[in-house]
């Protein structure tokens, strides 16, 4: 029986709350009352559960979905190999080459024949698919839509995809989402999502994520507000394509262990009228995140702009943080105040979305690029921004006005691919050169001896 008799929502609407329960339907009595999977649900949808951690996770930890859909997710035919492009990201064998070096890319270019699938190429990461372990980082650009009727998912992990150009439409079996520039988008593995540009070309940054979830970082002493607050976080709702006898013909590709697989079904995957729990699909805002900073002296850890974190299950310890440098004031006194040299057992992998980040004033970071600062490749500022901080007048000063630069920094070691490396032709050779062989002595000789009592600060 035709369902014309429904009026479809419209077709962006979110629901606000991060790792909350939600629920949704399109149709209004389609979500079972009081049961998870009745012998008939409600107007005649199938029953289905989305489990993205092991059944027996921890309360706090479970995530999984109940869809109440036209067709199960299961009626579709054998998967083969995807001819032409037959894999991206990261697989158990895939070449990587860890290199001690400070790395940095130039902007990487749009390709206006590239779609969400074909437009997408693996820098570097670490980890294994088949055993649910690590990251992967991506570059994605692209001019054109997925091709009609065809949808993705990923069998390997969740997708962080960072905008840094152009508007995103994804549809997703939970519903739509439009992600904006300086908005981010999660896409849980096994979610099916379709790719349109609605606004042209699209270009950015993606981190797979292998083990776990995303989540938001503790607030320790901070206390209960800050940083990436839960209700800014916007979940689909429930959207469905509105006709009950679809025999329309879909393709259907997934990435398993980096490898693309293609299936056929004659109905539409997006058919999930309702559906209620806590694994879904969500976007968020960068503009939202309410920036924490030091308001005496020193340059705090930038960990206080964590917006999202994948836990490694040591205390404290991420596989990958997900940090942005928004813009925000900086007042401290007698202070050096952009970031320190460094060395880092973490390895910090950066891009720029827009503008420029108030640490890299030399010009070589620029929006589209990236910089990989892998395992205690030391690092920090250039010559040009060491001489002009340690020279500054220390007025309360806004950085980072019109400009968003983040940061993937991982407990892993990123190896980075022959694309990353080579094949991309953005690797700037003289990085090194032009950030740090400016820097000179500035030793004054050894200071006379006196009391061994430091001075009072105040
Ligand atoms: O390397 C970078 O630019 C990232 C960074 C920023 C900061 O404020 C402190 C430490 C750090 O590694
Ligand atoms: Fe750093």
């Amino acid at each position: 029986m035709p369902v014309t008799q429904f009026t479809t929502p419209e077709k962006y609407t979110y629901l606000n709350g991060f790792g909350s329960f939600h629920e949704s339907e399109a149709v209004a009595g389609a979500l079972p009352i009081g049961a998870n999977s009745p012998q008939k649900p409600p107007l005649g949808l199938y029953a289905e559960k989305l489990s993205g951690t092991a059944f027996t996770a921890p309360r706090h930890e479970n995530l999984q979905t109940w869809l109440y859909r036209i067709l199960p997710a299961a009626a579709h035919s054998r998967f083969v190999p995807l001819e032409g492009k037959t894999s991206y990201g990261l697989a158990a064998d895939t070449k990587l080459n860890q290199v001690p070096n400070q790395l940095r890319w130039n902007p990487f270019d749009i390709d206006q024949a590239a779609d969400w699938l074909s437009g997408m190429q693996i820098v570097g990461g670490a980890g294994d698919p088949t055993m649910k372990q690590g990251i992967a980082i991506s570059i994605f650009a692209a001019g054109r839509n997925m091709a009609e009727n065809t949808a993705f998912y990923s069998s390997d992990g969740d997708v962080l995809v960072v905008l840094q150009h152009g508007v995103l439409d994804v549809q997703t079996e939970l519903g739509n989402l439009l992600v904006r520039p300086k908005e981010i988008a999660v896409i849980p593995r096994g979610i099916r999502y379709r790719v349109t540009l609605p606004e042209g070309p699209v270009r950015g940054y993606m981190l797979e994520l292998m083990q776990g979830h995303f989540t938001l970082p503790e607030l320790g002493p901070i206390g209960s507000n800050c940083l990436a607050n839960p209700r800014d976080f916007q979940v689909p709702t429930a959207a469905f394509n509105n006709e009950a006898n679809d025999e329309s013909e879909w393709t259907l590709v997934t990435k398993f262990n980096g490898s693309l697989y293609v299936a056929k079904q004659n109905h539409t995957p997006f058919d999930v009228v309702a559906w209620h729990g806590r694994y879904y699909p969500f976007k968020y805002d960068l503009g939202r995140f309410s920036v924490i900073g030091s308001i005496s002296f020193d340059h705090p850890d930038p960990s206080i702009y964590t917006v999202l974190t994948a836990p490694s299950g040591q205390p404290g310890i991420a596989v990958a943080d997900f940090v942005i440098f928004p813009p925000r004031w900086l007042v401290q006194e007698d202070t050096f105040r952009p970031p320190w040299y460094h060395r880092n057992t973490m390895s910090e992998f950066m891009g720029l979305v827009c503008g420029e980040y108030d640490a890299k004033a030399g010009g070589g970071f620029r929006p589209a690029g990236a910089s990989l600062h892998n395992v205690m490749s030391a690092h920090g500022p250039d010559a040009e921004t060491f001489e002009k901080a340690s020279n500054a007048d220390l007025r309360p000063q806004k950085v980072g006005e019109g400009s968003m630069a983040f940061m993937f920094e991982s407990c892993l070691m990123i190896g980075v691919t022959d694309w990353g490396l080579q094949h991309c032709r953005k690797v700037q050779e003289e990085y090194n050169k032009e950030s740090w062989s400016g820097l000179v002595p500035h030793f004054k000789g050894i200071a006379p001896s006196g009391s061994s009592d430091r001075e009072l600060r105040l």
